[in-house]
């Protein structure tokens, strides 16, 4: 097994940078470099050298012996003056000690992964903790890093395990000749964490967060869609203009509102006769658009919109569309605009997890789909229940990554950066 090492920190020039190393050779590296190997776990100041005596630089220095460290091996920490010759003086005289090397992306935590000390849902969660972007997403991801999903995922596990070794010693009993019974209670039980299960489908899914509760501005051409779209997302992203049929694209910008993912999307004024057939291929792009959206604003006659959609009484500055139910916005004047993007924010709100709750991303909604399948085939048969006990066995071990396959964990920590 080879010793790794990365700069855990973020680019210098800064205060300070972090070294890690990783490894059954991480204590030789540090007494390599400090001269001696410190009390573990204690933060000391040590010069550091190089092979032939010259300074590097005065670092603290910290020794963590595996394996009950983050990896589950040997763990050396150097928090070093977080310049950029720095860091590559002291990374040019770690290569040089045998048996290290630079790590890869994701190969801290993919370390962690193979040595137990996380689970493969946690593993996900840290990765999407280290991508979000807002407040909304860093709780969740923090939720499911810190392990609350993997909790639920073996009490599952352990209810159906349960289940099994009770039908298997029914099995047991019985006759040879003679056909076995379900125990009595057990549709009841399996139904219990089949009706745990679809709460878990029925939540808010991660996609969500990621994307950004999805909002399409439609309506027909010179509507004022582009100009709303540019207030909303504060930047003067789409071309707008006195000319119907300016917005052929469809055009999406993503911003956070008050800590809420969203995703704006401005598309082509619906009308039934375009110029063009450019512009043809715009209306369609559009109707697709509104069509995806979580949620549409339209800026057309009254009722005109798909069903559900937000009414909005556009270029109120000028008193033409003025009606109840609608909201009054001028993108001009910026009137109506901060209480309508307020609103959405509450509509986001309530779509998307509650703070703190767990969500599931497109692999795990999968694997409990399966498990779910597994547990509502209904069967009475024992032999057939017992391989439907072992199939969603199978699907929560996938989960947790008792069962996975290389390509998955490559997919999976190559979304890491190196050093972590
Ligand atoms: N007075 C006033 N004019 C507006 C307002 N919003 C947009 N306009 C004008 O309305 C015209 C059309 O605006 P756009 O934003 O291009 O309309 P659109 O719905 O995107 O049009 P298409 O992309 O062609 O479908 C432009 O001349 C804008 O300046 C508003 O709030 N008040
Ligand atoms: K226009
Ligand atoms: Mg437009």
């Amino acid at each position: 097994m080879d010793t790794i090492f990365a700069l855990s920190s973020g680019a210098p020039p800064a205060a300070i940078a972090v070294l890690r190393i990783s490894g059954p050779q991480a204590g030789n590296a540090l007494e390599k470099l400090a001269g001696r190997l410190p009390s573990p776990r204690r933060a000391t100041l040590a010069v550091l050298r190089d092979p032939d005596g010259a300074e590097l630089d005065r670092a603290l220095v910290l020794w963590f012996p595996g394996p009950a460290t983050a990896t589950g091996e040997d763990l050396a920490e150097l928090h070093l003056h977080g310049g950029r010759a720095v860091v590559n003086a002291v990374e040019r005289s770690l290569g040089a000690v045998a048996g290290l090397r630079r790590a890869e992306a994701g190969e801290f935590t993919r370390r962690a992964f193979a040595n137990g000390r996380i689970d493969l849902a946690e593993a996900e969660g840290l990765a999407d903790l280290l991508a979000s972007e807002t407040e909304m997403q860093r709780r969740v991801a923090l939720a499911m890093a810190g392990g609350h999903f993997s909790r639920q995922v073996d009490d599952w596990r352990h209810r159906v395990l349960m289940l099994s070794a009770e039908l298997e010693a029914a099995l047991d009993f019985d006759d040879e000749d003679d056909v076995a019974d379900l125990p009595a209670d057990f549709p009841i039980r399996v139904g219990d964490i089949a009706d745990d299960l679809r709460a878990w489908l029925e939540r808010p899914r991660s996609e969500m967060l990621r994307e950004g509760y999805k909002v399409a501005l439609g309506g027909p051409p010179n509507a004022g869609k582009s100009t709303l779209f540019n207030a909303i997302v504060e930047s003067e992203a789409a071309i707008t203009s006195a000319i119907p049929g300016t917005t052929r694209d469809v055009l999406e910008r993503s911003v956070a509102i008050e800590g809420v993912a969203f995703t704006f999307l401005d598309t082509a004024g619906l009308r039934d006769a375009p110029d063009d057939a450019i512009e043809g291929e715009g209306v369609e792009r559009a109707r697709r658009a509104l069509e995806s959206a979580d949620l549409v604003l339209w800026l057309g006659p009254e009722g005109d919109g798909p069903a559900g959609a937000w009414e909005i009484a556009a270029k109120s500055d000028l008193a033409v569309g003025k009606r109840d139910g609608a909201f009054a916005v001028s993108a001009l004047t910026g009137a109506g605009v901060p209480a309508l993007k307020h609103a959405l924010v509450a509509a986001a709100r309530t779509a998307l997890p509650p703070v703190g709750q767990a969500v599931l991303n497109a692999r795990q909604f999968g694997l409990i789909s399966d498990a779910y399948s597994a547990l509502t085939t209904g069967h009475v048969d024992p032999l057939l229940m017992a391989e439907s006990l072992r199939q969603a066995r199978v699907a929560f071990d996938r989960l947790t990554g008792r069962a996975s396959t290389e390509d998955m964990l490559d997919t999976l920590f190559g979304r890491f950066c190196i050093g972590k």
